[in-house]
């Protein structure tokens, strides 16, 4: 009945501030999010049929295909709303690494919702309403919504509250960079909850964010992560090569809960420069990937 292909990016948290744990369980943060021109590609085929049924398969073999892939979760639960028969077959080519912090399975969850929802437009379906697709993202994973985004986002609350930003970061040039080990999201908020000494004030927060926004600081200047504290004193190999990278004056971050991070670079040779000393610290096993910030 419809096919489609949808492009899945990863993102980068430039701005990472945690305040503190809710009454919920999960944490209250204020971070700049941008989405990048690298990630993953989805391509999604509906057909009418009897009963709504989901199928998914994967590139990446070490993933599950099951509801707790996030992408086969977001087709079920668009599906489940919206009331449609649909069958649901879905190919994802997976490039994001996971547990890196770049937003990879968020990502494709976000992006199923929006295939499905150009889909069923396409079809003359209800689908869901912009609401009700903000609201099942929310559901899925406190990243999923700044996905169904286009452009760079403040995201707040436990990722659910969403402003644009007014400061374009279109085009900024980054390299992104993975030691060979992973980090856990829970692992990440549950050592920020045994520290007790990585959270930000609300107030400290916002003003840094605001000098940004009215361009009185650069965006190098305002890179920060609450979780950096926690991740470079488990893991030794992040200090020796952020230690090299600010003595090249290369504003760099990890992104997210980790273990991925990211460099802004002011040329191809500032780029050669940070993979070359990714190469020596980290061996020939890091991932290391030219982007690009969208929109
Ligand atoms: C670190 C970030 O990537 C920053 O953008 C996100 O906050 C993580 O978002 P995510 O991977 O979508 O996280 P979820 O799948 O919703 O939650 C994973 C785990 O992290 C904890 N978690 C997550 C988000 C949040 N604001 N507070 C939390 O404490 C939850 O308790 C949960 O055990
Ligand atoms: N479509 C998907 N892509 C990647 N990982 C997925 C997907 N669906 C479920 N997962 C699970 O999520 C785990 C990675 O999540 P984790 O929070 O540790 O890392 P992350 O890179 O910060 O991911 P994210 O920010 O997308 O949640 C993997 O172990 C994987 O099993």
């Amino acid at each position: 009945m419809g096919q489609i292909e949808v492009f899945s990016p990863a993102k980068i948290n430039l701005f990472l501030s945690v305040l503190g744990r809710m009454e919920n369980g999960f944490h209250e943060l204020v971070s700049l999010v941008g989405q990048v021109d690298f990630g993953d590609t989805l391509r999604i085929e509906v057909e009418e049929a009897s009963a709504a049924s989901v199928e998914l398969r994967c590139s990446d073999e070490s993933l599950p295909t099951d509801r707790s892939n996030l992408a086969y979760a977001a087709a079920e639960g668009f599906l489940l709303r919206s009331g449609l028969n649909w069958r649901v077959r879905i190919e994802l080519e997976k490039r994001i690494p996971h547990g890196a912090g770049l937003g990879g399975g968020s990502s494709n969850a976000s992006a199923v919702l929006r295939g499905l929802s150009e889909l069923a437009e396409d079809a003359g379906a209800l689908g869901l309403s912009r609401g009700e697709r903000l609201e099942l993202a929310a559901e899925l994973g406190s990243d999923c919504p700044l996905f169904l985004e286009k452009r760079p986002v403040v995201m707040r609350g436990r990722g659910e509250l969403l402003s644009a930003v007014d400061r374009s970061l279109a085009g900024v040039e980054i390299v992104l960079f993975k030691p060979s080990f992973s980090i856990n999201t829970g692992w990440a908020y549950g050592s920020l909850i045994k520290r007790g000494d990585c959270y930000d004030e609300s107030a400290w927060a916002e003003e840094r964010l605001a000098a940004w926004r009215d361009g009185g600081m650069s965006t190098g200047e305002l890179l920060h992560n609450s979780f950096e504290k926690a991740a470079f004193s488990k893991y030794v190999a992040f200090d020796a090569l952020f230690g090299k990278l600010r003595e090249k004056k290369v504003a760099s971050l990890m992104s997210g809960s980790g273990s991925c991070c990211f460099s802004l670079v002011r040329s191809d040779s500032e780029a050669n420069e940070v993979e070359g000393l990714v190469g020596e610290c980290w061996g020939e096993r890091a991932f290391v990937q030219r982007a690009r910030v969208l929109g």
